[in-house]
């Protein structure tokens, strides 16, 4: 007889049943969830949703009320050293030096961090590299942008070598050119193997960065998958609006009879709303539809996406 054994691979970084209390204030609560090695996984939620608090528990820098965390196995209430050394920060503020360049700055952390003073050039050229600004290694940082700061910030806590990176809304108060910028160097760093924890109230970063996201509102977790699960929560119909010009009601007809075409109604004198299976591709033949009786003068796609998920769990935007 064989005996077949899988194993689960030991996640890079877990949560469970996590608890913090501000006085009456109820931030995060029984907040569990596991980033399998070399996954990218987004916490998305509103500001003050407890992402930030729900990290700092994550890091050893808050003690939770209740429950736990591991890094790779290491249960960091027990072992906070070597947990911690396999994690690499990146918080929202970071206090960097303006007079020292973005060099100097990297070599500041990495003797801080207490890594070895031979090995500590090479790595700073690597890490220059993944955050691409090895170009402008020389330069004062008080010359920078707030992107190519927070790229340094970035860069810090990589230098260890952590197996899992955290950042906490990096691309907040940065310009888009610098935002587009980080983006790309955490996308390389996931296409490396990087494990990564992503937060951020950008449903847009965390569709673009993470293969699996975790919605968080009042400081629980509320709906966790892959984007196309979290999508099938709501269903995964698109809306197509339509302006026409013409006979409206005789169009409406024709265009309910379209393959594809679910539901239909008018919403306004001109205006038309369909519920479909396909969007965008079902749009020529929309048009040839009303073909002789009305024109389509506008329209409008609305594909389902994290945005409408969370619309729909929680009855309220992530910008509230
Ligand atoms: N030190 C603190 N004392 C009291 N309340 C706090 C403290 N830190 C956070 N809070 C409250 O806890 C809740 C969660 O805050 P948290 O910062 O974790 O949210 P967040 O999702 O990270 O949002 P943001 O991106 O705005 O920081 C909020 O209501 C916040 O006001």
């Amino acid at each position: 007889m064989t005996t077949v054994l899988t194993t689960e691979p030991i996640p890079a970084l877990a949560c469970h049943g996590l608890a913090k209390r501000y006085g009456d204030l109820v931030a995060v609560q029984d907040v569990g969830f596991a980033v399998a090695p070399g996954q990218a996984y987004g916490l998305l939620g509103p500001n003050g949703a407890g992402k930030t608090t729900t990290i700092s528990m994550l890091v050893g820098l808050l003690r939770p009320d209740a429950g736990g965390v591991t890094v790779g196995g290491v249960d960091l209430a027990a072992d906070p050293m070597r947990a911690k050394a396999r994690l690499g920060y990146v918080p929202q503020e970071v206090a960097l030096y303006p007079e020292l360049t973005g060099r100097e700055n990297l070599r500041f952390f990495g003797r801080l961090f207490g890594l070895p003073r031979r090995e500590l050039p090479g790595r700073i050229e690597e890490v220059l590299d993944l955050v691409g600004l090895a170009e402008r290694a020389d330069s004062k940082l008080g010359t920078y942008s707030g992107g190519m700061r927070r790229r340094i910030n970035i860069g810090a806590a990589l230098l260890h070598r952590p197996d899992v990176l955290i950042l906490d809304e990096p691309t907040v108060g940065v310009d888009p050119q610098s935002r587009n910028a980080i983006l790309e160097g955490v996308e390389r760093l996931v296409a490396g193997g990087m494990s990564l924890l992503y937060t951020s109230h950008y449903m847009e970063e965390v569709e673009r960065v993470c293969d699996r996201v975790a919605i968080i509102d009042h400081g629980r977790i509320i709906a966790d998958g892959t984007r196309e699960e979290l999508i099938a929560l709501v269903g995964s119909h698109d809306k197509v609006e339509l302006s026409l010009d013409g006979d409206v009601e005789t169009a409406l007809a024709k265009l309910r009879a379209v393959e594809g075409v679910l539901e239909g109604a008018r919403t306004g004198g001109t205006s038309i709303r369909l519920i479909t299976e396909g969007g965008r591709r079902l749009l020529p033949s929309l048009i040839t539809a009303v073909d002789g009786c009305a024109t389509v003068t506008a329209t409008r796609v609305i594909e389902p996406d994290l945005e409408a998920t969370f619309l729909h769990l929680t009855g309220s935007t992530l910008r509230d």
